[in-house]
């Protein structure tokens, strides 16, 4: 891949290509390293907007952390260079795109590929919880493709370093964990949750406490409302893994090392990922 050590980047270095999309804080172009031809996605944040939030420092702490990030299933941040009104992330570009336009062109996933995709995503997690980052905004809008269909976690837009607990709100309802809806302080466990939630989202084609309004998905959230549409032929293990991980008390959910020894993943999960 491209060699990260070279000296400061710049934007001359690279043609620029089509947008790929809007992620948080800024927009991502298709783009190639004019010299070694490598076809990479850049993201561009404008300073302003991140002044805006106070999160320069943030970004800074967040780049010396993904740059150190090694895992097939988590997106690289080759490097980052800036100008004087923006910031460029130099990523690696996923070919296979987003994720979740997989899922709305399928409509749900079958099990062996909803149990591939959860087992990449634990052993993405385990690493990064390794590396004391919590990912928590996953949803399938952060979740890319390569060219092999294979999944990486991307848009750590919102990721921290969890040395103690967080307090900040972030992305839609549906995703989040009781206690971050609740605004409580949280730890990793949010992504067991969040596990659980894409789970069924694989399976039954959307997520489990959608309702016409966040208020109502609020309260579905914090009664753990979770039914089984019988419309659709699911496993009982597959069931059983989804009832381990949305559990209120977050001590109680499913752990990332028990997820990949569970039945249903054991059974089903392409271990190439
Ligand atoms: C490791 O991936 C990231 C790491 C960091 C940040 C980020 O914004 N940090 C950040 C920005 C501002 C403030 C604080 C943090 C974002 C990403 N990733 C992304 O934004 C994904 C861009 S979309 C895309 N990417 C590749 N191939 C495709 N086909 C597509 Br579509």
């Amino acid at each position: 891949p491209l060699k990260t050590t070279k000296k400061q980047w710049s934007i001359s270095d690279f043609d620029i290509g089509k947008p790929l999309g809007k992620g948080k804080f800024g927009r991502v172009y298709l783009a190639r390293e004019i010299q070694s031809k490598y076809i990479v996605a850049l993201k561009v944040v404008f300073k302003e907007q991140i002044e805006k939030y106070r999160l320069f420092h943030q970004l800074r702490r967040e780049m010396e952390i993904q740059t150190s990030l090694r895992h097939p299933n988590v997106l690289r941040l080759y490097g980052w260079f800036q100008d004087a009104e923006r910031i460029f992330l130099i990523l690696e570009y996923a070919h296979g795109g987003e994720l979740y336009k997989e899922l709305r062109k399928w409509g749900h996933f079958s099990e062996r590929q909803a149990a591939t995709y959860i087992a990449s995503l634990t052993q993405a997690l385990a690493y990064c919880h390794e590396k004391h980052v919590i990912h928590r905004d996953i949803k399938p809008e952060n979740l890319l493709l390569d060219h092999e269909g294979r999944l990486k976690i991307a848009d750590f837009g919102w990721s921290v370093q969890s040395r103690n607990k967080r307090h900040t709100m972030c992305g839609t309802l549906d995703y989040l964990a009781p206690e971050m809806v609740e605004n409580k302080a949280h730890d990793y466990a949010v992504d067991n949750w969040t596990l659980g939630v894409l789970c069924y989202e694989f399976l039954y084609g959307g997520p489990p406490f959608e309702a016409e309004s966040q208020k109502d998905t609020f309260k579905r959230i914090m009664k753990v409302d979770l039914s089984f549409p019988s419309s659709h032929e699911v496993s009982a293990e597959a069931k059983d893994l989804i009832s381990l991980l949305l559990v209120k008390d977050s001590s109680k959910r499913l752990s990332l090392q028990k997820i990949m020894e569970h039945p249903w993943i054991v059974k089903n999960a392409d271990p190439m990922g």
